[in-house]
């Protein structure tokens, strides 16, 4: 089943935090993406009925948005700043909030299943103080999937987490969109690129694109270069390019850009989802 968005809209007095969004999303991860203030949050928290939209109709099957309690038993949200009861141990901490859920039979279980399910049920009888990074956030998922959800949101789900742990974070996203919506709101590409098979680009509110994260990356295609410079050359270039990265090379650096005309020695390469929405920001400027 899908979960659809048919010309959604939500003001804030005279802000138009979204205008107009209609999209389809199936099964697997998909990724919201979007610089500051482009809505990501606000259409987040329509979809976890923390807000009511202004304008519009979401649907899952035969559920909308306006059956809020109907739909609050579809979701699972883990918010960004999820750091809560520091003094409680991991497993009251889900009884806890399993009965705010309204899930009465068979805690005990449940619990235990979805300790299994994110790889913390050794350190069930820590305290959340401490804990890492990494395993709060764990327990933060544990906490959105208690009740098996169809649809599961996600704010930021990397951010503050070391390397190593934002590499086993994005495996267990992978795993929950197996068979579940998951929908996660990022500024880091490379999270999308990882994990989602899908993603929507947002700007001041607008959806500007929508799709497979290939058909995305491939909207800058023919665009993207690569120039090796000797690092004197360097700081003359970049600030004559639109730079995506740059990388040492021997003595020298690699940079990536974006050009239409690019300079005699760049070399076209391939594109990526990074490139695919600098391009379209670029464009939307
Ligand atoms: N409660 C509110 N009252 C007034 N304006 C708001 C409110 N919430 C959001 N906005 C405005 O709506 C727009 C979209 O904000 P939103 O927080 O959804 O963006 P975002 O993409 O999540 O940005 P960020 O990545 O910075 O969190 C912004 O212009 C913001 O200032």
């Amino acid at each position: 089943m899908e979960l659809r968005l048919a010309n959604v809209s939500k003001n804030f007095g005279k802000v138009k935090a979204l205008e107009d969004i209609s999209l389809t999303i199936p099964v697997g991860m998909f990724g919201l993406l979007g610089p500051n203030g482009a809505g990501k949050t606000t259409l987040m928290r329509i979809l976890t009925t923390l807000l009511t939209k202004s304008e519009g109709h979401i649907s899952f099957g035969d559920i909308n948005w306006d059956m809020t309690q109907k739909v609050r038993g579809l979701i699972g949200y883990l918010p960004q700043n999820f750091s809560l009861y520091k003094q409680m141990r991991v497993e009251e901490v889900l009884n806890h909030l399993a009965v705010l859920k309204g899930l009465q039979k068979n805690r005990g279980e449940l619990i235990e299943q979805v300790l299994q399910q994110v790889n913390l049920s050794e350190h069930k009888r820590k305290k959340i103080g401490q804990l890492s990074g990494g395993m709060i956030r764990r327990v933060g998922i544990a906490q959105a999937i208690l009740g098996n959800p169809s649809i599961i949101v996600i704010d930021e789900p990397t951010a503050g987490l070391d390397p190593e742990e934002r590499i086993r974070f994005r495996k267990l996203l992978r795993q929950l969109g197996e068979h579940s919506i998951v929908i996660i709101s990022t500024h880091i590409v490379e999270d999308i690129e990882s994990t989602c098979d899908r993603a929507a680009i947002l700007n001041r509110g607008k959806l500007i694109a929508h799709g497979q994260i290939r058909e995305l990356g491939a909207l800058a295609a023919g665009k993207v270069w690569t120039l090796e410079v000797t690092q004197e050359r360097y700081y003359e270039v970049i600030d004559s390019l639109q730079v995506i990265s740059s990388h040492r090379v021997g003595d020298g650096y690699q940079i990536r850009f974006l050009a239409d005309v690019p300079p005699a020695e760049a070399i076209s390469v391939s594109t990526t989802l990074e490139d695919g929405y600098l391009h379209l920001m670029r464009q939307s400027v």
